[in-house]
């Protein structure tokens, strides 16, 4: 269980993620939506530590991870893996050397910087390639990938982490849309799957409704909606994104009796 209690951030006189309380079960596929601007990075970059709170905590399984620091805090980094709008994977290395790079906390490290990666690993990060047909492309250069492949590719870097959590941060914002429903279709796989906690913050409404359990809505950093898609009606959606409402609100047909 995941647990924010008061979460806050500032960054100056303006209050990014503005006193956040949620409890999240384990397994459960969470999509936190708002219009840009409205906290969701800093949110998740919290939970990694990426970002420390100015206020609040946060809680794994009753273990408090707020003022983790040193190796502590690397394990939980450990536990909880990032997949980012841009992919971050290290382009003028093969694929399957990147996806090994999610195996660095699991193996000493003089190995890591030598790159003494056993058979054994390099069987896991094959299997997590295979997974999602990808395979065929470990010897690959990454950065010779589409953006979908070479997010696919991050998205089994962090499967093989074996992360209790997949943070995932505008996983698909730079995709078309085939791209994009591979890159859902990956995440809400290893969700079911392996039983792994997917928060994945989704602009696109309709992406977050079709892949979530639950919609975890911010505005101004503050939390207004915390429900299943079904409870989110056109008109919380269009609260929640203001002027942006047209863009994310598939249809829009009640948009003039708001
Ligand atoms: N390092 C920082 N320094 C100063 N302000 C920041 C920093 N990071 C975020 N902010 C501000 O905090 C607010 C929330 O930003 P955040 O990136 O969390 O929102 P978001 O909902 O993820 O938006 P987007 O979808 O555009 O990424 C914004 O006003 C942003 O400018």
């Amino acid at each position: 269980m995941l647990e924010l209690e008061g979460l806050t951030r500032r960054f100056g006189a303006m209050t990014a993620v503005d006193c956040v309380s949620l409890a999240i079960g384990p397994g459960e596929m969470v999509g936190v939506i708002g219009r840009s601007g409205a906290g969701k990075s800093t949110l998740l970059r919290m939970i990694n530590r990426l970002t420390d709170p100015s206020e609040g905590r946060i809680r794994w399984n009753g273990r408090e991870v707020t003022a983790l620091r040193g190796r502590a805090l690397r394990q939980w980094r450990g536990q909880c893996a990032m997949v980012f709008q841009q992919f971050n994977l290290v382009p003028r290395l093969d694929v399957l050397t990147n996806v090994l790079v999610g195996r660095l906390s699991h193996v000493p490290s003089w190995r890591a910087l030598l790159r003494l990666w056993s058979e054994e690993e390099r069987a896991i990060a094959l299997s997590a390639l295979e997974q999602f047909d990808m395979g065929a492309l470990a010897p690959q250069q990454a950065g010779s990938l589409s953006g979908g492949q070479q997010q696919r590719v991050a998205i089994a870097r962090a499967l093989v982490q074996e992360p209790a959590i997949i943070l995932a941060d505008e996983p698909v914002a730079s995709l078309d849309p085939r791209n994009t429903q591979l890159v859902m279709d990956a995440l809400a796989e290893i969700n079911r799957r392996y039983g792994i906690t997917v928060l994945v913050n989704l602009h696109s409404l309709d992406l977050a409704r079709r892949y979530c359990d639950r919609l975890v809505g911010l505005t101004a950093g503050r939390l207004v909606f915390d429900g299943p898609p079904e409870a989110l009606t056109d008109a919380v959606a269009r609260r929640l994104y203001g002027l942006e409402a047209a863009e994310v609100v598939g249809a829009v047909p009640a948009l003039a009796d708001a």
